[in-house]
């Protein structure tokens, strides 16, 4: 299915505008799971499975799965949330960027090694970094536009011509050349509120993975009242840490549970 029509399914469906990060970190799983070979794929298994009714997508990191030699657990993983909850789309976070032979590659390893509905690209290499994605039709390819980080503003705040700042023109891009298949989205931190309205404001219905809340402390009520379309959808809000380590016992599935609730909940107050 593609991308576009499952999100936009899971949005109804689950009635959820959050997409539960998958960033694992041995150094914080609870003792039960220390030491064993399939630490990581059993602690994420129990995160998407105490989690998956409450999604409209997951999001694993795969600098957490490389870092740890755990690739393979990354392929169990994504094959598990296909396999046990087919309607959620997975989003593969690995911000890509490079030259068009070097990015088909980066294209074969998302779509067709780890079987992911979409990846998080880097479009600062411009277009033609870009193309490899675009040519899996059905795959969401989701750009960094306004991250969430303080260090974003240093060159996406650049004046690249006429008042123009570079996040802008990245929106503006995107949405009216880029996007010939529909399968384009773009990344816009929770921490800046202005900034995400004023993509929504270039970009009509297109939509964005907004990382930021939680751990980061960005703002549900603001990101939803900049954000949100005309319908209460078009976002992916993300949260990493603060569900994935809300317990740190034998119950951390059932305690990430319960902070993924409160925040679909606090976020579906602002639709
Ligand atoms: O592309 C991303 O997902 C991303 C973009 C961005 O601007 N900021 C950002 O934090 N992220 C990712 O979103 C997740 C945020 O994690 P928490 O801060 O723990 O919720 C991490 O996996 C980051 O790599």
């Amino acid at each position: 299915m593609h991308f576009m029509t499952a999100l936009r399914a899971a949005w109804q469906r689950r009635n959820s505008l959050l997409c539960v990060g998958l960033d694992p970190d041995p150094a914080r799983f609870p003792a039960h799971l220390q030491g064993r070979p399939d630490a990581i794929l059993e602690f994420c298994k129990g995160i998407v499975d105490a989690t998956a009714d409450l999604v409209c997508s997951f999001k694993p990191q795969i600098a957490y799965f490389a870092a740890q030699r755990a690739e393979d657990q990354l392929e169990a993983l994504i094959d598990h949330i296909h396999t046990r909850h087919p309607d959620i789309p997975v989003i593969l976070d690995a911000k890509r960027g490079d030259i068009g032979s070097t990015a088909s590659q980066y294209a074969a390893e998302a779509f067709e090694r780890f079987r992911a509905d979409a990846i998080t690209v880097n479009p600062y290499m411009g277009r033609d970094s870009v193309e490899p994605y675009l040519e899996y039709a059905d795959k969401g390819v989701i750009l960094l536009c306004r991250t969430s980080n303080p260090g974003g503003s240093d060159l996406q705040f650049l004046d690249v011509g006429g008042g123009e700042r570079l996040f802008e023109r990245v929106a503006r891009l995107v949405a009216n050349e880029w996007n010939a298949s529909g399968n384009l989205g773009l990344v816009v931190g929770a921490t800046f509120p202005n900034e995400i309205a004023r993509v929504r404001e270039l970009t009509g219905d297109m939509p964005l993975l907004v990382p930021g809340i939680g751990a980061q402390g960005g703002d549900i009520a603001a990101t939803m009242q900049a954000g949100r379309t005309a319908n209460g959808t078009g976002l992916m809000i993300n949260s990493s840490r603060a569900i994935l380590y809300a317990g740190s016992g034998e119950d951390y599935a059932e305690a990430a549970r319960r902070v993924a609730l409160e925040t679909r909940d606090a976020i579906n107050a602002h639709r």
